[in-house]
């Protein structure tokens, strides 16, 4: 297996081993679906119409507040026992016990807002004592007893681009903390052809899982926006959701059974095709980040690679339309595999940014039809031509009796190249100044409406300061018959006093808010650090008890992820 690129340290995209910088991204890996912005200056990243658009919005002026150099970022010395150490390199062998800077600060946080501001401030006061690599669930289950018996916290460690808390490895006891990081079991262990089972360990990545599918014609069709760095155990332990998650099934539906390796024992989870014996165990390992044990492999259910894909966009005259018309495209059972319902805000924000005469043309042939304040939707299909072909044609009469008008397919083209390009543009923006950071809810259609007003009113509450009010972007994605998750994307100008409180305050308030509307508490990103107050509220307090005495039996002296899931 190929090495995988690291993820740069303060921001997006790879990195070389000293300085975070945009430039080192990649090309175009050729076929299309990574075309990567890598442009180090906002002014060549953001179209102008699209800077006086946000600086009038949010009444910015872009500054530079740059990051400190990585090596300027503060680090303290690791704590674990040299005895600790020499049992580990005992087990794992000299070179998998990692103590060096370096490597402690490739594995600290993830790329949540507070993470980068954190990292950009050089602050690292969250990195682990250690980094160890063992190779198999063997050497993980031995090293989680050892790290039992010796007081030594485990934070497993995927791709890195948690962004709720998941890696901060806080404890209550402060012991000392290794990340265990997954990149030696990356390997594809078995190819079920008949079965479209494929066997993997979780530290691989879905672009070396979709390379290694492509030569027989089958796919995973995982596809959330951190694709290029996080990994397949990462996405079981979070229970993520991809673009494409609608049609394909949330990660959650793609695996089919999973090894735990626990401080007390392994695990093997889930029977393929399906089985009645009892509860099903498996959804206990799936979204417990860590905090249970190490998934250690995973057998994940992969369909063949479509024959033909159409994306395009439709418009619609209000928000209010375009969710009547997802709710009735579901109730049909009408969804397309992708769908995504940008709100007024996020719809002009969008063309303002694609720039070019393409979509100064669109602005004006929309104004023109009455959807000037309209909100676009993206949809896809992929399969096989006549099922696409059919399902398209059913969904169009939908869209239509709803009043949408169609946009066109290179609405839908552009939105699919560029998919993956958010993150790197986010880097600039907090270059220059800006508070840029995301949640994420679901709801059920009926309360749909009103949680999306209610985080719209409490984010512009909190983050509102001498008049200048943020920006909130929202959107509606992975419809489901019974609703839909709510994506809000916020911007604000940044208060460079306090910018931690600044979000925390903001967090809490829109959390309050969805929750109180009738939102879930995440619908994709998981609990981690940043979420776990508020379980109890989603779960009820003998919820809490139950996954607290689970956690008990199998990892008794909580070394396990001790800082996400569960509320102190
Ligand atoms: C720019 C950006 C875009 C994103 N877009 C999406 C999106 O579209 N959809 C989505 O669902 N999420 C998204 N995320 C969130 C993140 O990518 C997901 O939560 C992802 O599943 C994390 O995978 P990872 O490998 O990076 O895990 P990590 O960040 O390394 O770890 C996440 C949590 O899982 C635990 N963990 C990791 N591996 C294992 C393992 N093998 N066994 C046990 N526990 C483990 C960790 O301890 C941690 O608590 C995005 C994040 C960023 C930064």
């Amino acid at each position: 297996m190929p090495e995988q690129p690291e993820l740069t340290i303060q921001g997006w995209g790879p990195g070389g081993s000293r300085v975070a910088r945009v430039e080192e991204a990649p090309d175009d890996d050729g076929d299309g679906s990574l075309e990567l912005q890598a442009d180090p200056d906002l002014s060549s990243a953001l179209p102008r119409a699209a800077r006086r658009h946000l600086a009038r919005e949010l009444g910015w002026t872009p500054r530079s507040t740059p990051a400190v150099r990585v090596g300027d970022i503060r680090l303290a010395p690791s704590r674990l026992p040299e005895d600790a150490r020499a049992a580990m390199v005992a087990l794992l062998g000299e070179e998998n016990v990692a103590t060096d800077d370096l490597s402690r600060l490739r594995r600290t946080g993830g790329r949540s807002y507070l993470d980068l501001l954190r990292r950009r401030e050089g602050d690292a006061s969250d990195a682990p004592d250690a980094v160890v690599t063992p190779g198999d669930t063997a050497e993980t289950a031995a090293l989680l007893a050892l790290c039992a018996e010796r007081g030594v916290v485990v934070v497993p460690f995927g791709g890195g681009t948690s962004v709720v808390g998941g890696l901060s490895g806080m404890d209550a006891d402060d012991r000392p903390a290794v990340a265990l990081d997954l990149r030696r079991m990356s390997g594809l262990h078995d190819l079920d052809l008949p079965s479209s089972l494929v066997t993997v360990g979780p530290g691989m990545r879905g672009p070396a899982l979709e390379e290694a599918l492509a030569p027989e014609g089958l796919t995973l069709g995982h596809l959330p926006q951190s694709f290029e760095f996080a990994t397949l155990g990462g996405y079981a332990a979070t229970r993520s959701a991809g673009q494409a998650s609608t049609g394909v099934g949330r990660f959650d539906d793609l695996v089919a059974g999973l090894t735990l390796a626990t401080p007390t024992g392994v695990l093997e989870l889930g029977h393929p095709p399906a089985s009645a014996a009892g509860p099903d165990l498996l959804g206990l390992a799936l979204g417990s980040e860590g905090a249970l044990g190490v998934i250690t492999e995973l057998r994940l259910r992969v369909r063949p690679k479509p024959r033909t894909t159409a994306y395009e966009g439709w418009s619609f005259r209000s928000w209010a339309a375009g969710l009547a018309g997802l709710q009735r495209l579901a109730r049909h059972d009408l969804l397309p595999d992708v769908v995504r319902l940008s709100d007024p805000d996020e719809t002009r924000a969008n063309l303002l940014m694609a720039g070019g005469p393409g979509a100064t043309a669109l602005r004006a042939v929309l104004r023109g039809r009455g959807h000037g304040e309209g909100c676009l939707l993206v949809v896809g299909w992929e399969g096989l031509p006549t099922l696409v072909r059919a399902r398209r044609r059913a969904a169009a009469s939908v869209l239509r009796e709803g009043g949408a008008v169609r946009a066109g397919r290179r609405v839908g083209e552009s939105w699919r190249r560029h998919r993956f390009e958010a993150p790197y543009l986010r880097d600039r923006l907090l270059d220059s100044g800006l508070l840029v950071e995301t949640l994420e809810t679901a709801a059920t259609w009926s309360a749909l409406p009103v949680v999306y007003d209610a985080v719209r009113r409490a984010l512009g509450r909190s983050l509102t300061r001498a008049g200048r009010r943020p920006l909130v972007l929202s959107h509606v994605s992975h419809g489901y018959p019974t609703g839909a998750s709510l994506y809000v994307t916020v911007l604000a100008d940044r208060n460079d006093d306090l910018p931690i409180q600044q979000w925390l305050a903001a967090k809490r308030e829109a959390t309050d808010a969805l929750l109180a509307a009738g939102g879930t508490l995440t619908h994709h990103h998981a609990v981690g650090a940043d979420h776990r107050p508020w379980l109890e509220r989603e779960i009820g307090p003998l919820g809490v008890e139950v996954l607290r005495a689970v956690k008990q039996r199998l990892d008794p002296t909580g070394i396990c992820n001790p800082g996400v899931l569960l509320p102190d």
